[in-house]
């Protein structure tokens, strides 16, 4: 256990290390956890223009001569055969004329350009489209994710063309079971699913969501090294609360107000029971629910399903790395957690998930005990749309009501029920001002202001909402007026603020992007049939964990996205650890449950980078069906 743990009194024994069992089995021959699929020839049922139609097959210009030649490709491609390399070469060239042509440089429309140009590749080249990800994925990360996805959903009735993954709808009631068996592959590793009800800070988007779940799954190829040909997104229609969409003659989903109540469980439901019917070992991440209906879709399901909600569980282990690291960049000891004061602005989805998640760490540090969970609550301060919560709220949402501050505590602060966040900050003094409210500039200068009463020696700024222009603040805004000596994350990406003294003012990405691979990745390899608090908490422990004690004091807590998959290595086997420890891990493929047991931290790193798919083209050879 490293101090890091101990620090923060987790599960004792979690590995049993068998030192010499890597090389005892690797020298008997006698199991192989290493998959070496890469040379075999990959074996196809079509011929000429189907395969060039097939982007899991379709290598364009790259196609060999001889291949040309057995699978019925002559004539249909220009003569010059192009190695991979040079097909990227050309398509960066394209991408980047678009870049140095834009007048006004990068702009919105031309990252909604930048994705229909990737997009297009995605169809007809997966192998190629995930080099380019791979290889440039600080670049585009933006935009196939976070934050031009955004703008992409927002305007998908309009960018449609060819269909990817499954629609599933409220006219579909009763077929699902069947419906699910025209998805052509036999085996799904990961579904991404939304209703398409709270897409990032945009509000309800209908069946235009689909968008975000096509993203999420580009970073678990990108990242996490799924097989793209095993991952399948999903949308759940049952219709939109949109007005705009409702009336508008484009849009492509149905065009009904949402089901609710028993009627929209019953559709869920039988999603989730057609999937696991056909993939038995599928594993499904919730994304962008509404509040109302994430904590209750996650309590229902969890203890039966292989799923977790990405908004709720991802993100809080997120905040949680992010909280560690800003006690960290303080130069004290991690002990010191439970003794931060929190004011978290946003009371939904994640705002709740990162609320219990940093309860239950800093009760766990003080003893885990009932005293311990009771005392850790006071550690925070949560404003809604309505202002500060307290006892006294009317129809308060049971989500908050644990958070909700005592009457008489908060009267000896000077504050009271619905106080403005600008006098919550003034009169809390908070070391850590969090925000996932879904609203862009709510950190406004006056608020700001505030906390430079912050008793802290270094305040940290979490500015989460997502897309950019509902972050918070920006980090200009946050360096401007508090100074150099802060931590700032935001959801979105932002470029380092420059102070001016030869000073850089870092802006950490604070996204569950961080995260959401590597636990999907990690319970696929560890045949956990469910996602436990404990795997979460591994994953956000390891992700804290990751940035070293100079990048952390120099303000850098998490990592830059360019080692998105290196962390998500770790976070995988980080996950599986502890599957192995609680004794859920069931094995996956050739390693089974016993296997998995004899390996020590270092074999089950090499079992993961092993089982991470990585865009390279097979030969291809024909066979008749
Ligand atoms: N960075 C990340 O990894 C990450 C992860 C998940 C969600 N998010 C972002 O968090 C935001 C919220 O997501 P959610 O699912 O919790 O949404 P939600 O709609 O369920 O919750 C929003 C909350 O903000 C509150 N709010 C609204 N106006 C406010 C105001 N003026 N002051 C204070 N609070 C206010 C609402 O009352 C509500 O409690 C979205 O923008 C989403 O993109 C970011
Ligand atoms: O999608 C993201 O970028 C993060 C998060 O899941 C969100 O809903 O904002
Ligand atoms: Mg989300």
């Amino acid at each position: 256990m490293s101090s890091f743990s101990r620090q923060l009194k987790l599960s004792s024994s979690l590995i049993k290390r068998l030192q010499h069992r890597a090389t005892a089995a690797a020298a008997a021959g006698e199991r192989s956890f290493t998959t070496t699929e890469g040379h075999r020839p990959t074996i196809v049922h079509k011929q000429g223009l189907d395969i060039l139609h097939d982007p899991w097959f379709n290598k364009g210009t790259a196609f060999s001569m001889t291949e040309r030649d057995r699978l019925d490709l002559r004539g249909l491609l220009p003569p010059n055969v192009m190695s991979s390399d040079q097909q990227i070469e050309r398509f960066m060239a394209d991408l980047k004329r678009l870049e140095v042509n834009a007048r006004d440089g990068p702009s919105d429309p031309n990252a909604l350009a930048m994705w229909r140009i990737l997009n297009r590749l995605h169809d007809r080249n997966e192998t190629m489209y995930y080099k380019v990800l791979i290889a440039k994925i600080a670049e585009y990360a933006p935009i196939v994710y976070t934050p031009t996805v955004g703008l992409v959903c927002q305007n998908y009735s309009g960018l449609f063309r060819r269909p990817r993954g499954m629609y599933f709808s409220a006219a579909d009631r009763g077929e699902m079971m069947s419906m699910v068996y025209n998805w052509p592959a036999d085996q799904v590793d990961m579904i991404v699913v939304t209703d398409g009800s709270r897409i990032l800070g945009l509000g309800d988007l209908g069946i235009q969501g689909i968008g975000i779940a096509i993203g999420k799954l580009d970073l678990y190829v990108a990242a996490a090294g799924m097989n793209p040909q095993r991952v399948l997104p999903v949308m759940i229609d049952v219709g939109t609360n949109n007005e705009k969409l409702l009336k508008n003659p484009l849009y492509l989903g149905l065009q009904e107000h949402r089901l609710d109540g028993e009627e929209y469980v019953e559709v869920v439901d039988e999603f989730m029971e057609a999937v696991f019917t056909r993939w038995p070992n599928v594993i499904v991440q919730f994304e962008d629910f509404q509040s109302k209906w994430a904590f209750k879709l996650l309590q229902r399901y969890r203890n039966i399903y292989r799923m977790f909600n990405d908004d709720v569980q991802g993100t809080a282990g997120v905040a949680i790395a992010g909280l560690l690291g800003a006690v960290r960049a303080q130069g004290k000891p991690l002990i010191d957690f439970p003794k931060m004061k929190i004011v978290v602005a946003g009371a939904g989805s994640a705002g709740i998930g990162v609320l219990n998640a940093a309860r239950k760490t800093m009760a766990r540090m003080l003893g885990n005990n009932e005293y311990a969970f009771e005392s850790a609550r006071s550690q925070f301060w949560v404003v809604d749309a309505k202002g500060l919560i307290t006892e006294e709220r009317e129809n308060i949402d049971p989500d908050a009501l644990p958070f909700a501050r005592k009457v008489k505590e908060i009267g000896r602060q000077g504050l009271m029920e619905g106080a403005s966040l600008e006098e919550v900050v003034r009169q809390v003094k908070p070391d850590v001002l969090l925000g996932l409210s879904a609203v862009g500039g709510l950190f406004s200068k006056e608020v700001l202001e505030a906390l430079k009463c912050s008793t802290s020696t270094r305040p940290a700024i979490f500015a989460m909402s997502n897309p950019t222009k509902n972050a918070e603040c920006t980090p200009e805004e946050a360096f401007s007026v508090l100074g150099e000596n802060i931590i700032f994350a935001s959801g979105s990406p932002f470029k380092d603020v420059d102070l001016g003294n030869g000073h850089i003012g870092h802006c950490n990405q604070g996204n569950n992007m961080y995260l959401f691979p590597g636990i999907g990745l990690g319970t696929l390899l560890s045949g956990s049939r469910i996602i436990s608090d404990g795997m979460l908490q591994a994953a956000a422990e390891c992700l804290a964990e990751y940035m070293t004690e100079e990048e952390v004091l120099k303000g850098i807590i998490f990592p830059p996205i360019s080692r998105i998959r290196d962390i998500t290595k770790e976070v995988a086997a980080a996950v599986i650890k502890e599957a192995i420890e609680e004794d859920l891990a069931e094995g996956y493929r050739e390693m089974d449950a016993r296997e998995l047991q004899k390996l020590n931290q270092e074999e089950i790193e090499t079992y993961v980078q092993n089982n991470m798919w990585s865009p390279e083209y097979p030969t291809l050879v024909y066979k008749k069906d």
